[in-house]
């Protein structure tokens, strides 16, 4: 752990993480750095696989208690080829999420003017690109409830069990109607499985229904998942607040940020609404071990993930000219290959 403490502001947790995480969070606190009002002290959590390989550890508890003393943090990422896979994303990343109880999973999807998608935009989406996930946290298959038997026969048998509460899921779409309500077109669209999946499908069926008549400015319709990856590319226009589950949330939201420009541009954060933790923001990809230092990975998904921390802690002003320089950034880019640092430069210096 590291510290680097200036005026008591905002007080950031910092975890870089594996792979990309850390050279992708060095240009996010370089923009922090550049919003000159934002007083930040920082502490650095060495946490990802070389603290596992040295002390066997993810997460110890005193780091966990650590954490929960800070306003936000900010996370590169999880995960590492050298560990089996699975440990530190449910030992380290999950249990974040779960002991913190960020159990809103906030990913906006939006295209920039001057990005290119892989879409025909001007055909399949004229008006442009802007919707927001939000994903179940804390709940789904992710918590961990499952087993098996047998393993390596021919017999194996594996169970991973999706737990859904009426508790859980009712407390985020009771969030995603407050953000649609705050949203012009104010429409909610539900992804799920209810065809196949009934028992979760109807609990978050009914769930909308009955939280929906809380909010009758806000229209609300229904997509099969499956049948959502298909609108997602030929008729994302449709969508502006989706509420799904943290499985679905997750993989739709890798293919919303490959419909507004890429992965590396799509941010995101693990939302407590109740402030009683701190949030945690980072980028929606991964460690990216292809691309792992060789200053290639796209910082920007960094970049607007602190420009979320900043709006989730009140500072909507630094939040907002964080999202100008990169909109602006965005605009210029076209094809032009820069490095991790290079674009980091680059957005720090319109700031
Ligand atoms: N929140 C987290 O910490 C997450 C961790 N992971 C972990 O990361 C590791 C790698 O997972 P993958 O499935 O490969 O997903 P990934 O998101 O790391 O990479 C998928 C593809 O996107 C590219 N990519 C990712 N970030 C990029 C960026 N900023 N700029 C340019 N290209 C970028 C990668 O090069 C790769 O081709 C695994 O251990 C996985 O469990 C995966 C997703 C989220
Ligand atoms: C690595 C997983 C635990 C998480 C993930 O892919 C995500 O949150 O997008
Ligand atoms: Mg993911």
């Amino acid at each position: 752990m590291t510290e680097n403490s200036s005026a008591d502001t905002i007080n950031l947790a910092v975890i870089g993480g594996d792979g990309i995480g850390p050279e992708v969070v060095a240009e996010g606190l370089k923009v922090l750095d550049a919003v000159s009002e934002a007083k930040v002290a920082r502490t650095e959590y060495d946490l990802g696989a070389r603290r596992w390989h040295e002390t066997g550890e993810a997460l110890p508890e005193s780091v966990l208690e650590e954490l929960r003393g800070h306003d936000a943090i900010l996370l590169g990422a999880i995960g590492d080829p050298s560990v089996p896979s699975g440990v530190l994303e449910r030992q380290l990343l999950l249990r974040i999420r779960f002991e913190l109880d960020h159990h809103v999973n906030l990913r906006p999807a939006k295209l920039y003017p001057g990005v290119r998608s892989p879409l025909d935009v001007a055909a399949v989406a004229p008006d442009g690109i802007d919707f927001v996930v939000v994903r179940e946290g804390t709940e789904g298959p992710y918590t961990g409830n499952g087993g098996a038997l047998r393993v390596g026969t021919p017999n194996e048998l594996a169970t991973e069990v999706s737990v859904n509460t009426r508790f859980g899921a009712e407390r985020v779409v009771r969030d995603a109607f407050a953000r649609a309500q705050q949203r012009d077109r104010k429409k909610l669209t539900l992804l799920h499985k209810h065809n196949v999946l009934s028992f979760a499908g109807h609990l978050w069926r009914r769930t909308v229904e009955e939280v929906g008549a809380e909010f009758p400015d806000v229209s609300h319709d229904y997509a099969h998942i499956d049948a959502a990856t298909i609108y997602l590319v030929n008729d994302p226009s449709r969508f502006d607040v989706i509420v799904t589950d943290n499985l679905f949330g997750d993989i739709v939201t890798d293919l919303a940020a490959a419909v507004t420009g890429g992965i590396g541009l799509a941010a995101s954060g693990n939302i407590n609404p109740s402030r009683e933790t701190p949030s945690m923001f980072e980028p929606v990809h991964g460690s990216a071990p292809d691309i792992a230092g060789q200053g290639k990975a796209d910082p920007t998904a960094t970049v607007l993930s602190v420009a979320m921390l900043l709006a989730h802690l009140g500072r909507t002003d630094e939040a907002a000219r964080i999202e100008s320089a990169v909109a602006a950034d965005l605009a210029e880019r076209g094809d032009a290959v820069r490095s991790t640092c290079e674009v980091g430069d680059a957005i720090a210096a319109r700031l």
